[in-house]
């Protein structure tokens, strides 16, 4: 099970998500209570060893920003939130990095259709820690896709046998207020999804 904890702002919040073994890790760049600028980003991000992925997460900014920011970040990834058309996909490819399709229950599911390397399918409000029906994808989405919306520590092995995902994605559900990470539940969500023993 593919795990990425998202929204990380600490040095010593991305350390426990390394350690507890997470396979990406994320930094917000949009308009958000967990937002760094580029630059912290980039500091955070040099933490990390090279096996995590190192992704910048973006919601409703142009190309031509996300470009700017994903150079100024140093990071592996762009995660793309929002209606972006096909060629906003495209326009990153030269850049190198992993592109991270990110949408609700009713976008596309099937990874790859605009050239993204991995998808995420979330609840309509991203990063708003809101449960929704996790079952309604079930067998829907194909390729490489992470479950994301509302999981925690106490209810991602439940989310995970709902829909049946490649991997999870989790922020609220690892802070104890908007914004602030808890390494103890970035442990317990890592240890909750890595015990259900799939993948
Ligand atoms: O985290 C945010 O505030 C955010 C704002 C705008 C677009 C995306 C955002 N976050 C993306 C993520 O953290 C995850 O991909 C996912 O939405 C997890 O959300 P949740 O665990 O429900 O908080």
């Amino acid at each position: 099970m593919y795990v990425k904890i998202c929204g990380l702002r600490e040095p010593e919040h991305v350390m426990a998500a390394v350690e507890a073994g997470a396979d990406a890790i994320g930094f917000v760049l949009t308009r958000s209570s967990r937002r760094v600028t580029p630059a912290r980003a980039r500091e955070l991000a040099s933490t990390v060893p090279s096996h995590v992925l190192t992704v910048a997460v973006f919601a409703g900014e142009t190309s031509h920003e996300v470009r700017q920011a994903t150079l100024e970040s140093g990071v592996r990834a762009v995660q793309l939130h929002g209606d972006h058309p096909h060629e906003d996909f495209t326009a990153l490819k030269d850049l190198g990095v992993t592109l991270v399709r990110a949408g609700g229950a009713a976008a596309d599911l099937r990874c790859g259709a605009f050239d993204e390397d991995l998808l995420i399918v979330d609840a309509p409000r991203p990063g708003s820690g809101q449960p929704w029906d996790w079952s309604a994808v079930r067998g829907r989405p194909r390729g490489r896709w992470m479950l994301a919306g509302g999981l925690d520590p106490s209810n991602v092995a439940e989310a995970i046998s709902a829909a049946e995902p490649w991997g999870v994605d989790v922020s609220s559900g690892v802070e104890t207020a908007p914004g602030v990470k808890d390494s103890g539940l970035i442990r317990s969500f890592l240890d909750a999804a890595r015990r259900t023993g799939r993948g």
